[in-house]
C-alpha cells in the first residue's frame, strides 16, 4: 500500500522522496508499480491515464516496445564501457540533423549537467563571468540556476535556494520572461556571457514566449557579442523535431537537451557552433568529463525514441491530443486560462493571463490542486504541480484514452 510506502520512505529520504515535486501529490504521493502505454498502475490497484510521463521524457508513453527492444538489444552487449562507441555517434548524427545549431555536442547525464556546462563553456569562450535567466526559468539544481527558479523550487517556496555563495548570487542577473527592455538595459550595462531561456517556459506551468520575444533576444545578444543559450531540455524533439529553435525560427549559440533525447534514461546534453564547442576538453580549456557521459543505454533509448518520432509523426500526433484535452478544460466554469503550446500546456485558475512567473504565481494554486486531485479520483494524473507542464505522448492517440479523458474531466470540474 502507498500509505505503507509513504510512511517508510519518510524515514530514509529527506521529505519522504528523492526529487521534491513528488512529494506534490496530495494527501501522499502513490507508489508506481508499472507503466504501460498510456497509463501507469499503482501499489494501490489503481490505474490512471498519465499526463506528466515522468516530467517530459516519455514522449512515446511508458514501455514503448521498440525502444524496449532496442535497449535490451544493448544490454545484451554491455551497458557501460567508458570506452566510445557507435551509437552515440548515430545519436548525435540524427540529433544534428535535425538541429543544425549543433554542429557539435557533449553527451551528459542530466538536464542540470547540460545547463551547468553550457554556462561554464560560454564563460570560457566570451571570458566574461555574468549570466542572465529569467524569472521561473528552470534549468536545473546547480548553484548558477537557483535563482529565482521555477518548478519545485517555486512549488516549495525556494526559487533562492539556501547553500548558493553570494559571489554566485552577484554573477546572475534576472529580468522577467518576455521583457526584452530588461534585458537590453542589462546587456548595455554588464558585461554578460550568455544570456539562457526556456522557448517556451515549462516550468511555471506552460507559458509561451510573446510574438518577437526570442527574435529580440537573439538581435540583442548578437549587438553585445553575448552568447545565447536555448534550453530545450523540455522543448527539445517536443515543439518540433528542430526544437523550440526551429518552431520560432531562431536559431541558438548553445542549446540544452536532456528528456526525450534519452528516451527516458537519464541523458543531458548541450551542444552548438563549432568554435565554441571544440573550447571543450580535450580539444580546449573549459573542463567536462563523465563517467556516465555517452553511456550507451540512455543513447541507445534516446536513439530509438527519434527514430519513432521520425516515421510516426508523433509531434502531431500529440498535439492533437493536447488540443482534444484542452478543448474540454475550456468548458470548465470556474474563471481561467489555458497556455497551451503544441502539445504541451497548463491550465491557470482564478486569472485571466500569464505570460510571466510574476502572473503564474498569482494563479489559485489551491484550485488547480483541487482540480488535480478530482482528476486522480477520476483516473486521470495532471502534475501535482502548478509549475509544471502537461504532456501528451504517442500512446495517448487513442480515441478511448481521449474520451476517458475527457469524461474523468467533467467529473472534476466542480470547483467553487
Ligand atoms: C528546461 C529545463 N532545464 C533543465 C532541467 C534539468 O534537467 P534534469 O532534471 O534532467 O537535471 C529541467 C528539468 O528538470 C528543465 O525542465
Ligand atoms: N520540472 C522539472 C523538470 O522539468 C520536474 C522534474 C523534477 O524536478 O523532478
Amino acid at each position: 500500500m502507498s500509505s505503507e510506502l509513504w510512511k517508510e520512505a519518510l524515514r530514509y529520504f529527506p521529505g519522504g522522496v528523492n526529487s521534491p515535486v513528488r512529494a506534490a501529490v496530495k494527501p501522499y504521493p502513490f507508489y508506481v508499480s508499472q507503466g504501460k502505454g498510456a497509463y501507469i498502475y499503482t501499489e494501490d490497484g489503481n490505474s490512471l491515464i498519465d499526463y506528466v510521463l515522468g516530467y517530459g521524457p516519455l514522449i512515446l508513453g511508458h514501455a514503448n516496445e521498440y525502444v524496449k527492444e532496442k535497449v535490451i538489444e544493448q544490454i545484451e552487449k554491455g551497458w557501460l564501457f567508458g570506452i566510445p562507441s557507435r551509437v552515440e555517434i548515430e545519436l548525435a548524427r540524427k540529433i544534428s540533423l535535425h538541429m543544425p545549431s549543433i554542429e557539435k555536442i557533449r553527451f551528459v547525464n542530466s538536464g542540470t549537467e547540460a545547463t551547468m556546462n553550457a554556462i561554464r563553456l560560454a564563460r570560457g569562450y566570451t571570458k566574461r563571468d555574468k549570466i542572465l535567466k529569467f524569472n521561473g526559468n528552470y534549468h536545473g539544481a546547480h548553484d548558477y540556476a537557483l535563482v529565482d527558479a521555477g518548478s519545485a523550487a517555486s512549488e516549495f517556496g525556494v526559487p533562492n535556494s539556501e547553500g548558493i555563495p553570494q559571489e554566485v548570487l552577484k554573477t546572475v542577473i534576472v529580468c522577467e520572461y518576455n521583457d526584452l527592455q530588461c534585458v537590453e538595459k542589462k546587456l548595455k550595462n554588464e558585461d554578460v556571457a550568455a544570456v539562457i531561456v526556456e522557448p517556451v517556459m515549462g516550468n511555471m506551468g506552460v507559458i509561451p514566449p510573446e510574438k518577437d520575444f526570442l527574435k529580440g533576444l537573439r538581435e540583442i545578444t548578437s549587438t553585445y557579442n553575448t552568447l545565447l543559450i536555448f534550453d530545450e531540455v523540455i522543448t527539445g524533439f517536443r515543439l518540433s523535431m528542430g526544437g523550440g529553435q526551429e518552431y520560432f525560427g531562431v536559431s541558438a549559440d548553445l542549446t540544452t537537451l536532456g528528456k526525450i533525447i534519452g528516451g527516458g534514461f537519464p541523458i543531458g546534453a548541450f551542444g552548438g557552433k563549432r568554435e565554441i564547442m571544440d573550447m571543450l576538453t580535450p580539444s580546449g580549456k573549459v573542463f567536462n568529463a563523465g563517467t556516465f557521459n555517452a553511456n550507451p543505454i540512455s543513447m541507445t533509448a534516446g536513439l530509438a525514441t527519434l527514430e519513432v518520432m521520425e516515421r510516426e509523426n508523433v509531434i502531431e500526433k500529440t498535439t492533437y491530443v493536447a488540443e482534444k484535452v484542452t478543448e474540454e478544460l475550456e468548458r470548465i466554469k470556474y474563471p481561467h486560462v489555458i497556455n497551451r503550446v503544441k502539445n504541451m500546456f497548463q491550465i491557470f485558475f482564478g486569472v485571466e493571463k500569464v505570460s510571466n512567473a510574476t502572473e503564474a504565481r498569482r494563479a489559485k494554486k489551491e484550485v488547480y490542486l483541487k482540480f488535480q486531485v478530482n482528476l486522480m479520483k477520476n483516473g486521470v494524473y495532471f502534475p501535482p504541480s502548478q509549475f509544471e507542464s502537461v504532456f501528451t505522448s504517442l500512446a495517448h492517440y487513442d480515441d478511448n484514452v481521449i474520451s476517458d479523458t475527457v469524461l474523468a474531466i467533467k467529473k472534476s470540474s466542480e470547483l467553487s
